[in-house]
């Protein structure tokens, strides 16, 4: 029995949980959200789907205590908009619920601050920090992906590479990584005619276009969580960028990892430029910095 679980079923939940039942990967569903109005309009909405479907998805609703026996579970919850407690606390207190259900299986945290949250999971679920990830720069990684496709007229599945750093915050692609039709850039640069700075600009241009013109985004960011789902369930040991904890750095922050049924596996240790460990080292200690604070409150 695949069991999933969604805290937070906005544009992001949602989509999530239309994409696992269409594509049959979940044999359970509980959903969880604020409200008790969305999420069972969301219930509805999936078993009319269901009824035109193949397969058979069970939807439980509002039940922390389900998530018990859950394989993975999606924390895709929203930032606070009335301010009447800080992130800090709804992170806390989901948290709290989670350890009460006694869920053991592999978390992949989306909500924003990305690398903050995922940490302030684990700390208070005191889930194995392996057990607990991220989606991190794995969004970052297919939309400089996206660009490069874009810009050589190839399809972005033949882009190979990693962003690394701190979704939403200080990230960079690592160009020592990035492969073209299995070829590094860096050697095809030239006679392409490529400015990186372009490159990095056109990427995150187009997620800006998506956020500013539909107010949110919810596709690509699916499809990366489907893709961990997948990694989980099927113990793929799939080689993918996520927020993770790095003990040489002591802190999550968005790196190459090998994903599989007990979640994060390994680190990807590539062999980074000196500029571009510089940048992750960087980038690490702002994360660090920002996570640290976060505990001291
Ligand atoms: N990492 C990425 O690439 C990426 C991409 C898109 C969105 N996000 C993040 O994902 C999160 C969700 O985005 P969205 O567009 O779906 O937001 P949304 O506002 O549409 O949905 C958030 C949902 O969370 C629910 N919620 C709020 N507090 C809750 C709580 N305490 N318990 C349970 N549910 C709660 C709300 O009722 C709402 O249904 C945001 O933090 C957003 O920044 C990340």
């Amino acid at each position: 029995m695949r069991k999933i679980g969604i805290i937070g079923v906005g544009h992001v939940g949602a989509t999530i949980a239309y994409t696992l039942v269409v594509q049959g990967l979940a044999d359970q569903l509980v959903l969880i959200d604020e409200s008790d109005k969305k999420v069972i309009g969301e219930q509805y909405d999936l078993l009319d789907t269901m009824a035109g479907l193949d397969t058979v998805t069970t939807i439980k609703v509002q039940d922390y205590a389900a998530l018990n026996d859950a394989d993975v579970l999606i924390t895709a919850f929203g930032s606070n908009r009335d301010e009447s407690q800080s992130n800090e606390q709804i992170v806390t207190q989901i948290a709290a619920k989670i350890e009460s259900a006694d869920f053991t299986g592999v978390l992949i945290n989306i909500s924003d601050p990305c690398d903050l949250f995922t940490a302030l999971l684990q700390a208070k679920t005191e889930l194995p920090v392996k057990h607990v990830i991220g989606t991190g720069t794995l969004v970052d990684t297919v939309m400089m992906r996206r660009a490069i496709g874009l810009k050589l007229d190839l399809a972005p599945q033949n882009i190979g590479g990693y962003v690394y750093g701190s979704h939403g915050g200080s990230t960079f692609t690592a160009w020592s990584t990035v492969t073209v039709n299995g070829r590094p850039i860096n050697e095809i640069q030239g006679s392409y005619g490529l400015n990186f700075e372009s490159l990095m600009t056109a990427s995150n241009y187009g997620g800006w276009l998506a956020l500013a013109g539909k107010g949110f985004t919810n596709y690509a960011i699916t499809t990366c969580v489907i893709k961990l789902v997948r990694a989980i369930l099927s113990n793929a040991h799939l080689a993918v960028p996520v927020s993770t904890y790095s003990p040489e750095f002591e802190t999550y922050i968005g790196r190459p990892a090998v994903v599989g049924a007990n979640g994060v596996e390994s680190l990807i240790m590539a062999s980074l430029s000196e500029l571009e460990q510089g940048q992750l080292k960087a980038a690490a200690s702002v994360s660090k910095q920002k996570i640290d604070g976060l505990h001291r409150n």
